[in-house]
């Protein structure tokens, strides 16, 4: 399967937010990543149902929900109901992981589990099986526009390893740091989809700027 990029909000223009959400999704994109981030488990504040719901209106785009939030559980039904269609977890937001990732599956939407910098990819091991999308943070979450992590890149090569043994239809998204100089390196070590912010919303022509890292990753 080709390397998809999934266009992220967070560094988009929240004054005319469904304007840039309309213009990335005429110009091919396909995935749009959202970060939720609740000021505890991250130090950062973003947006909730509220905003994906209104988003839903004018998009048909996948909607890839990155919680970085603490007590996902109490919230997964608000972020079904406002549209997502893959609701993606932290390993380190809960102590009932396997429980956390039948809820969402039950919801009726993909389930993914995200894995900061620092964790290892052990975690995965017996729930690996059940995860539609594994994503590898490849910087410490809570904000846009930061330096890749070049550390997580083994970590890439390890899980595709892994994933093609015990779960060949499951995904593999990295986020973080992606620009025209790092999103080779993740392709080449097993990325299936590559979060991008500042690297599209920042740039005068995101549209643009999508082409321009796909033929990068080439
Ligand atoms: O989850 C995130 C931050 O916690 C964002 O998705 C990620 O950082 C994308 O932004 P950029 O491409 O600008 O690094
Ligand atoms: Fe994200």
């Amino acid at each position: 399967m080709p390397i998809k990029i999934a266009p992220s909000i967070l560094s988009a223009d929240f004054t005319k937010l469904g304007e840039e959400v309309k213009r990335v999704e005429a110009g091919g994109a396909e995935i749009l990543h959202i970060d939720v981030m609740d000021g505890h488990f991250v130090p950062n504040m973003t947006i909730g149902p509220p905003v994906i719901k209104a988003l839903r209106k004018v998009s048909s785009m996948k909607f890839d929900v990155h919680l970085m939030i603490e007590r996902p559980e109490l919230y997964l039904e608000e972020f079904v109901n406002a549209g997502a269609d893959i609701i993606t977890v932290h390993a380190e937001a809960s102590i009932h992981l396997h429980r956390l990732i039948q809820q969402i599956k039950s919801m009726g939407v993909k389930a993914g589990l995200a894995l900061n910098p620092a964790t290892p990819i052990e975690v995965l091991t017996y729930v690996l099986q059940d995860l539609d999308m594994v994503l590898l943070m490849s910087v410490n979450p809570g904000f846009g526009g930061q330096q890749f992590i070049q550390g997580v890149l083994p970590k890439i090569v390890a899980l595709s390893t892994i994933i093609a043994q015990v779960n060949p239809g499951c995904l593999i998204e990295v986020d973080g740091g992606i620009n025209t100089d790092t999103i080779s390196l993740v392709s080449r070590a097993g990325a299936d989809i590559i979060v991008a912010g500042a690297a599209v919303f920042t740039k005068p022509d995101p549209v643009l700027a999508i082409k321009e890292l796909l033929a990068a990753a080439e």
